[in-house]
């Protein structure tokens, strides 16, 4: 109606701006779809680049965080350096003796800078293959404060859970090393798998094994403690330990019991490894003689015996051997919470029954491996 009232120029300057409004308005469109777009193609593209999507996202929670993906590339030497110490738990510095190994300190982070900057990612050499709560955590922070040894801070499962991902991705994972260094990786659950064996020696025949093993009873009350503070609600120890217990009938199907059963695992690596291959750490003396321990570590690996008594002290608080605060850093470093937590009560009885049990199976171990664990 309106239009019928103007005159014939402005009826063709209203047409004009109406066409040139509309023309606007769709290049604007046009210019922010691309522009937005390419904006998400760019990042997933970098994302994708920098961290391959997790098959099992969710359900593995170290691999879910930095090692799923590739960023530990990016991951500074010293943050690394730096996370460790956040791990302590233990802030009782005026128990800290002086500090020490500054030497060994200066020349790890020169090592680790140089390494980050011309080290390869390369396949682990050696590996920690158990045993779960034997001390592979103590043994794995201990080691890789030695100056030619880098290693992987959590546990990747490659060899059980994760071997369909293949051998790029696993390399993927470690951290970048020069030639002259050892790459490592803890993840105690392999000693147990019955692939794990095979699976490593198809990677090399010479990868070198760390067996961290520990009297089996202490150690299956350990595996019930963690187990009892995730999931409060669990039938007693002495219920699922036995199948019958006053007729001392032992449950070997519960996996706190079986994996104490060391030399039935053995005979499975035993068919891939030489015995000579494999070095076994206790338990028991890596808490009372941590340097000791550590120093036939070092000689199994071929390294230097740079760790010494000089880098522990005794933690009265935790009632564990630390590791001496580096000169950088006012923290002394203990292992966190979950590493020499106090043990739920067993019954005496019981626990000389498994004594008993477990008995057979560590002296056919003691006489495999050649050494006497003293766990009788
Ligand atoms: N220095 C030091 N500090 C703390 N804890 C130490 C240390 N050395 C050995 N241990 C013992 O390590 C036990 C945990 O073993 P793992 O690290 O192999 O556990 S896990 O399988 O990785 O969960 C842990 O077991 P629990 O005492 O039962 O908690 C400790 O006894």
């Amino acid at each position: 109606m309106a239009h019928r009232f103007l005159s014939p120029t402005n009826r063709f300057s209203a047409r004009f701006a109406f066409i040139f409004t509309v023309s606007l308005s769709c290049t604007y469109l046009c210019y922010s779809i691309i522009f937005c777009r390419s904006t998400i193609m760019t990042n997933q593209g970098y994302d994708e680049k920098r961290c391959p999507p997790s098959r099992n996202a969710g359900g593995k929670k170290l691999l879910g965080k930095l090692e799923d993906c590739a960023l530990l590339d990016a991951r500074s030497a010293l943050e690394e350096s730096r996370d460790r110490r956040g791990s302590s738990d233990v802030r009782d510095q005026s128990k800290t003796p002086a500090s020490s190994g500054s030497h060994s300190t200066e020349l790890k982070l020169k090592n680790m800078s140089v390494a980050q900057r011309y080290g390869n990612k390369k396949l682990p050499n050696a590996l920690i293959v158990g045993v779960k709560k034997g001390g592979t955590r103590a043994v794995l922070e201990f080691i890789r404060i030695h100056p030619d040894v880098r290693a992987l801070g959590t546990e990747p499962h490659f060899f059980d859970r994760n071997y369909d991902r293949g051998l790029d991705w696993y390399r993927g994972l470690m951290p970048r090393t020069l030639d002259s260094q050892i790459t490592l990786e803890k993840t105690p659950s392999y000693f147990v798998t019955r692939e794990a064996p095979r699976r490593i020696s198809s990677m090399s025949h010479e990868t070198k094994l760390i067996i961290v093993v520990r009297n089996p009873v202490t150690r299956a009350i350990s595996d019930y403690t963690q187990t009892l503070s995730k999931k409060p609600d669990i039938p007693t120890f002495e219920e699922l330990a036995f199948k019958n217990r006053s007729l001392g009938l032992v449950d070997t199907s519960w996996n706190a019991i079986r994996i104490g059963m060391y030399i039935l695992h053995l005979e499975n690596w035993l068919q891939y490894f030489r015995l000579s291959q494999m070095h076994f750490v206790s338990g028991e003396r890596l808490i009372t003689d941590p340097a000791g321990e550590m120093g036939r570590v070092q000689d199994f690996l071929g390294l230097k015996r740079i760790i010494t008594d000089k880098h522990f002290y005794f933690n009265r608080t935790k009632g564990f051997p630390c590791l001496k605060k580096p000169e950088s850093s006012s923290q002394p470093r203990c292992l966190g919470k979950s590493k020499g937590r106090t043990h739920v009560q067993i019954d005496q009885e019981v626990i000389e029954q498994l004594r008993e049990f477990y008995r057979p199976f560590n002296v056919k171990f003691y006489e495999t491996v050649g050494q006497d664990f003293r766990w009788d």
